[in-house]
């Protein structure tokens, strides 16, 4: 069937009455128009007639009125029916003041075949499709879900069979691929119309009938009846399957407040209806301006429920139920409002069209097959050697390294290749060729810079422990208090922690070399006798260039015994890490090192400036190690000159003392120059770290979704049919289509009966005596 793209479908049907105001509602010969005359004020006001009349015109799709429930259904539905097996959602929705007939429309009387309506007639079509279509296998699932004062409740529930049926929870749920459903609300699989029928009125008899001041059974909520389809093709081997959803919707009365008189339990349902009505039409305003991005469908359960069954991809078509009557005659044009807005909704059907996973791996393995002798074929008729397109032996991948191997010593000037596979595995072969080369040069710079970390375990692990010696030296190197502030102690505790953490990760000899250092010791011994501290200098080894952070010891880190990659568990992580530095990872490896050779000549001139400072204490030390030797020399000879009672200095003492201010003021610049580099290189150490966080971050994650597959089992519960009773006796059929629908009621009273009598005892007469609850509503 074509879909039928536009606008949603909108008819109204009216409710047939004795009272019929003809003078107020006009409906047009051409089917499609009603007038409506509303008389205002009519008892306040004393004015002219004319001047009261207001005159609408409303023109739908078609205005049905004495049509009997078969030219209904024919009319209005067929076509929505017959979309929904061709795989297009269809949603038919009965709008209209209480008593209007939506019930009527949507189920019909349950007692008569005739009077049936929508539902049993659409599921009796499904049927009668589904054996003619015999070149696909249908499966039909059933629900009925009843939105009563905004809770859901599953009215085919398994769950219902106990005397106090409690609406477990349900939620509106959306995911992409599936649309909108309900999650807790039952499905069931249904083979024939009878068995649906029984499902049908199962659901009726448990629907929640209430009494109310307009229709004494008039229902309080509002039902959706879901006839859920899946076809597949028998005849192709397809991949491909459609499914659709046909929505049969019983809105609850939209009367005015007021007018019903309701009060209690009954007002707070009419206030939950009002809301969720007004919310609806909300919904509806906002569908039909196309300007609007944002629809507010979660507003109510009802709206949510319906989102994807108003307008959209699907077949959507309005009954507007109206009431005849002048009594009615302003619901009448509220309902006729409402409808008119909802032809402005705008629809674009299409085919729920899925492919099944299994059936498409299938179909793809058939085609490679195929493909397969059809190469086999164009090399035989080319007169080519018998070539394999299966994957390689490994004696075959044993002899494409050694080619390869021999190629690149020079003893073989080309390497035979017939096959894509042999093309892969010679490209293979080269890059481990290659990352074996990498890696034999990076173990001779690491033994070269004596810089390999013994005690490395795994990749990630070897990285951040780098990172932590990394930062050391940097608190070495710049072991400075505020800037223009004196180091206390030149060997300060932060030193010390340093190259005690240092001398645990190196090797022994290491530490005898430091141990041993004259200059270490020197300085110390200097330092302890000062009174102006000295900088500490960034120790030999730490002048040494810095190594490529990202550069693992793969030496080390590799698995003992040097064993090859398993193609089916994840790589090792310090060769995948090498992939990612120049893949993915490149962009944040290459700003690390800009970063890093920043870092390196904020370092290197930090050293200097050390170097300057420290040369200027020394003088310093020196020269006032000098004067003090003067003085004690001039005491022990007495050569004081003394004018005007004050001792007075001699020349060189006055030069010498000169001399220890100017170095005092070159030793203070200095000192604050280097708490300026010492800041900048603070920063730049600040965003060497982020980048290599970064870096490593970035990798892990990309190691995480390259390599590490999370394995996620969806979990499918399959919902049972109903237990199906024992009911041989069988009314007579008044006609053989009929059958099933009087089948299938004769169970639903039997069930009925079993249980009222069964869960309600409660319910007594005045008299005392058992009072069953009436089985159907009263039409
Ligand atoms: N087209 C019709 N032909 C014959 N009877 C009708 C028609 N429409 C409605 N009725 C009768 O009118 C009465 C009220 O109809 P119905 O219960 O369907 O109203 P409703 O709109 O569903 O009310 P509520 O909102 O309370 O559910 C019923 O007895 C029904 O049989």
């Amino acid at each position: 069937m074509k879909a039928h793209s536009g606008e949603v479908g909108v008819f109204v049907r009216i409710r047939p009455t004795a009272n019929f105001a003809d003078d107020l509602i006009e409906c047009l010969p051409d089917g499609q128009t009603v007038n409506i005359c509303h008389k205002r004020d009519s008892r306040k006001s004393h004015d002219s007639k004319k001047s009261q009349l207001s005159c609408w015109s409303f023109r739908l799709e078609g205005v049905l009125q004495d049509v009997s429930q078969e030219e209904f259904y024919a009319r209005v539905c067929r076509r929505v029916v017959l979309g929904a097996l061709d795989g297009y959602n269809g949603t038919v929705m009965c709008f209209g003041q209480t008593g209007a007939g939506k019930t009527y429309t949507i189920t019909g009387s349950t007692e008569s075949y005739k009077q049936r309506g929508i539902i049993p007639r659409a599921l009796q079509e499904v049927f009668q499709e589904v054996e003619k279509r015999t070149e696909h296998a249908f499966s039909v699932y059933l629900s009925y879900l009843e939105i009563y004062n905004e809770t859901l409740v599953d009215l085919l529930s398994p769950r219902r069979c106990s005397p106090h049926p409690s609406p477990h929870s349900m939620v509106v749920m959306e995911e992409p691929g599936r649309g909108v459903f309900i999650r807790g609300l039952s499905l069931h699989l249904v083979h024939s119309e009878e068995e649906a029928l029984n499902l049908l009125f199962e659901g009726e008899m448990n629907r929640i009938i209430g009494s109310h001041a307009l229709n004494r059974n008039s229902s309080r909520s509002h039902c959706i009846f879901t006839v859920h389809i899946e076809s597949r093709s028998r005849t192709l081997s397809d991949a491909k399957y459609i499914t659709s959803k046909l929505n049969l919707v019983d809105l609850a009365g939209s009367e005015r407040l007021g007018k019903t008189g309701s009060e209690g339990q009954m007002l707070k349902e009419a206030v939950y209806i009002n809301k969720s009505l007004s919310f609806l039409e909300q919904a509806i305003l906002a569908l039909a301006d196309r300007r609007r991005d944002h629809v507010p469908f979660r507003q109510s359960k009802l709206t949510h429920a319906l989102k994807d069954s108003l307008g959209g991809n699907c077949n959507t078509v309005l009954v507007a139920n109206i009431y005849g009557e002048a009594a009615q005659i302003e619901e009448t044009l509220s309902t006729l409002r409402f409808a008119s807005r909802m032809r402005c909704v705008r629809t674009d059907p299409a085919v729920n069209e899925h492919m099944d996973p299994a059936a498409h791996i299938k179909k793809l393995q058939k085609d490679i097959q195929r493909l397969k002798e059809e190469l086999s074929i164009c090399n035989k008729l080319a007169n080519r050697p018998s070539i394999s397109y299966e994957s390689l032996s490994e004696a075959q991948l044993a002899e494409i390294n050694n080619q390869v191997q021999r190629y690149l010593e020079g003893s073989l000037e080309e390497i035979s290749i017939v096959s894509i596979n042999q093309v892969q595995a010679v490209f293979a072969q080269f890059k481990l060729a290659v990352q074996e080369q990498e890696q034999k040069v990076k173990a001779q710079l690491c033994q070269t810079f004596n810089l390999m970390e013994k005690d490395q375990g795994a990749n990630t692990a070897a990285i951040k422990e780098w990172d932590t010696t990394g930062s050391t030296e940097d608190v070495e190197a710049g072991s400075l208090g505020g800037a223009g502030q004196l180091p206390k102690n030149a060997n300060r505790p932060s030193s010390t922690k340093a190259k005690t953490k240092k001398s645990r990760e190196k090797p022994s000899q290491n530490k005898t070399q430091r141990a041993g250092s004259p200059v270490t010791r020197k300085r110390s011994e200097s330092a302890s006798k000062s009174k102006l501290n000295s900088v500490q200098t960034p120790e030999k080894e730490q002048e040494l260039p810095e190594p490529d952070t990202e550069s693992q010891d793969t030496q080390e880190s590799q698995p003992p015994g040097n064993e090859p990659f398993n193609p089916g568990s994840p790589p090792p992580k310090e060769e995948a890490f090498e992939v990612f530095k120049v893949g993915q990872g490149s962009k944040i490896n290459c700003i690390l090192k800009e970063n890093k050779a920043v870092l390196l000549e904020r370092r290197t001139l930090l050293r200097k400036l050390t170097d300057e400072v420290n040369a200027v204490k020394r003088e310093i030390d020196c020269t006032t190690a000098t004067i003090q030797q003067h003085k004690e020399l001039r005491r022990d000879q007495g050569q004081y000159l003394v004018m005007e009672g004050e001792p007075q200095l001699q020349e060189p003492d006055a030069t010498l003392l000169k001399k220890l201010r100017e170095l005092k003021a070159r030793y203070r610049q200095r000192y604050d120059v280097l708490g300026d580099i010492k800041a900048e290189v603070n920063y730049c150490q600040h965003l060497v770290d982020q980048c290599r966080v970064r870096l490593l971050s970035e990798f892990e994650n990309w190691y995480k979704k390259s390599f590490l597959v999370p394995e996620e089992e969806l979990d499918v519960t399959t919902e049972k049919t109903l237990t199906e009773e024992d009911a041989d006796e069988q009314l007579p059929p008044h006609n053989p289509s009929s059958e099933s629908f009087y089948n299938a009621r004769y169970r639903t009273l039997k069930r009925r009966n079993s249980r009222a009598l069964v869960f309600t005892p409660v319910q007594r007469n005045s008299s005392g005596q058992r009072r069953l609850p009436p089985i159907l509503p009263v039409t």
